[in-house]
């Protein structure tokens, strides 16, 4: 459950005064997701998101993130923007956290996509890198390429806590795909979601009613960010297993709004690679420092060190 800062029903039906949305009705805590504090937040005027940055959420990133929204939004994009107040501002200060009042987006994520799903999904992911095409805003990857060794460094040997050797296979991992990592001007850059996991995507059936948590979004190669919806759809949870049909469905989508070059789709191995070092690293660093009263569950390390083999072994591949 992600939930590290309370807001008190008084403080919250205070804050709610900024906005034309009516009086507060109810306020749940969200259980999904791990960075941000989430309420689910009820009013007379309609149903609202409230979000609380945390810890890797930079206050000012926050107008990159908001911006992007926006523009998405004004491309008919299934993305929640930030709900304006009576001033016009989207970003403010609750509980001494920046904090958003976000529209409301109807679906749910589906743990166990189908074939029709993934290839929605990946549809959605084309049409949003369409729509980015006019988007000039910049941010470089927090968690990007240059990251992931000094994240590895600061983890260090409490690796072994996770798992004896776990050490000695994360520094493979490193010398590996930073040896193999794409040069800058090697493929397009643009801007990513960089985190388009299956808890991002909100379905109906098989459309796409929601693209959310755009809080890794940033400037990166435009491929990669395939490459992570495809480390993070086409397995199973511990990802020990791959399934040719998601990963190909998510491909084939993908191509059908936004076109591939040969240098991407050539790289898209190694970007996975990157992929799956980038999110073994931060559940690892997580999974060692996350403070025991926190009200969330630790993502397993070890399932993105699996899905790692599987493309370092030629076993999952790219249609
Ligand atoms: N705009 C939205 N509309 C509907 N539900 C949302 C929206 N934003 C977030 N949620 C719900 O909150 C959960 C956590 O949000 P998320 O942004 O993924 O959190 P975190 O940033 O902590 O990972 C999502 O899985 C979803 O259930
Ligand atoms: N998707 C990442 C963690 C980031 O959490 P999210 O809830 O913001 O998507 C992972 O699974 O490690």
């Amino acid at each position: 459950m992600a939930v590290y800062t309370q807001v008190p029903a008084e403080t919250l039906a205070e804050f709610l005064t900024r906005f034309d949305v009516g009086e507060l009705v109810s306020a749940k805590g969200i259980a999904e997701g791990v960075e941000n504090s989430n309420f689910l937040v009820e009013t007379t005027g309609g149903r609202f998101i409230l979000t609380l940055y945390e810890k890797r959420v930079a206050a000012d990133d926050l107008p990159f993130f908001m911006a992007l929204l926006d523009h998405l939004a004004g491309e008919g994009q299934p993305v929640p923007p930030a709900v304006p107040d009576r001033n016009g501002r989207e970003i403010h200060e609750l509980q001494g956290r920046p904090a958003c009042l976000i529209q409301f987006l109807p679906g749910v994520s589906v743990s166990h996509p189908t074939a029709g799903q993934a290839r929605a999904a990946g549809r959605a992911m084309g049409a949003m890198h369409g729509a980015l095409t006019g988007f000039s805003g910049w941010r470089p990857n927090s968690m990007g390429v240059d990251s992931w060794k000094p994240l590895f460094e600061r983890c260090g040997s409490a690796l072994d806590q996770i798992r004896p050797g776990l050490y000695g296979q994360a520094e493979a991992m490193v010398d590996h795909v930073l040896g193999h990592w794409p040069s800058a001007d090697a493929l397009p850059r643009a801007a990513i979601h960089a985190d388009l996991f299956p808890d991002n995507v909100l379905m109906l059936g098989e459309t796409v009613t929601g693209l959310i948590d755009f809080y890794f979004a940033c400037t990166d190669f435009r491929a990669y960010d395939l490459a992570v919806m495809h480390t993070a759809w086409s397995f199973d949870a511990d990802g020990r297993n791959w399934s040719a049909e998601i990963g190909d469905s998510l491909v084939k989508g993908y191509c059908e709004r936004f076109a591939l070059s040969e240098a991407e789709h050539a790289a898209l191995p190694i970007l996975a690679m990157g992929s799956c070092l980038r999110f073994f690293l931060s559940r690892a660093w997580d999974w060692l420092n996350t403070p025991a009263d926190a009200m969330v569950t630790r993502k397993d390390p070890i399932a993105y060190l699996n899905r790692y083999r599987h493309y370092a072994e030629g076993r999952a591949r790219f249609a």
